[in-house]
């Protein structure tokens, strides 16, 4: 069963070709990451996967009814406005609270619901944006550079709570990223994208394919072992071994 595929997409964007012939679907449970340098046209794809933008040939296909949550790149929210995260869930649709916590209790900022999304920390701001999106329990989670901001340990922190809410939930997970170091081994399948798929894959296939590797340098194998390596560790210093959460089949010893 597929939850989303996109297939020979192309979309035109101020009158050029931004993506050419791009395919691409996605299986319940699976994390695919969309990897590719600026303007390669991630954004661009997963806006015309949610059907945002037009597509100038090819088609988009979702399974009837596919629960989606979007935890887009970037959203301001204006300092002056006095919307606490509790408040901010019930936008559009109102949430009753006791739904509302739940959903920022499992994204650890339970904290969060009294208090005015303009006095968050990124990272707390990011996960109130994914609490949010789980309100639906989605099946499919679109994440467009979800850790944008963030600092090395809350971006590592915050793809962990993702593979936990996978593990829970066992939604799919669908996102972008231009960061290899993280993304890379917390993925089933990696697309890399440059305006048309270059490869994809595996991780490890991706991150030996000779496509992947004109596009983001030959060093970039090295930092990836290294990643693999140190998975279930800290990131902020690279030899503390201090294990935050314990994934039996991912440890190192
Ligand atoms: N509205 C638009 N009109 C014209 N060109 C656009 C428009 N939006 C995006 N583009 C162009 O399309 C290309 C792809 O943009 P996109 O935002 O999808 O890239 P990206 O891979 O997500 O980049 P980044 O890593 O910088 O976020 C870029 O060259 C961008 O300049």
């Amino acid at each position: 069963m597929t939850l989303l595929s996109v297939t020979h997409a192309c979309v035109r964007l101020g009158g050029h070709e931004v993506l050419h012939d791009v395919s691409l679907s996605i299986a319940p449970g699976e994390i695919v990451t969309i990897l590719g340098p600026n303007g390669s046209g991630k954004s661009t794809l997963l806006r015309a996967a949610l059907g945002i933008l037009p597509l100038a040939g090819g088609k988009i296909t979702r399974k009837l009814g596919l629960r989606l949550g979007y935890v887009p790149q970037r959203l301001t929210i204006d300092r002056t406005m006095p919307l606490t995260a509790g408040r901010f869930l019930s936008l559009p649709h109102r949430v009753p609270p006791a739904k509302a916590r739940t959903a920022l209790e499992k994204v650890g900022v339970p904290e969060a619901y009294d208090r005015p999304m303009a006095g968050l920390s990124g990272g707390q701001f990011q996960r109130v944006l994914l609490a949010r999106a789980l309100l639906v329990e989605p099946e499919l989670l679109v994440l467009d550079e979800p850790t944008q901001g963030l600092d090395q340990p809350g971006e590592a922190a915050f793809y962990r709570l993702i593979e936990e809410l996978r593990q829970e939930t066992g939604t799919a997970v669908l996102m972008v990223s231009h960061d290899l170091h993280v993304v890379m081994a917390a993925s089933d399948r990696v697309i890399c994208l440059n305006g048309h798929v270059c490869c994809e894959g595996t991780p490890q296939v991706v991150s030996n394919a000779p496509e992947y590797r004109a596009l983001f340098g030959l060093g970039t194998q090295g930092a990836l072992a290294l990643y693999r390596h140190d998975h279930d560790h800290t990131h902020d210093h690279e030899h503390d071994h201090h294990h935050h959460h314990h994934h039996a089949e991912k440890t190192d010893a």
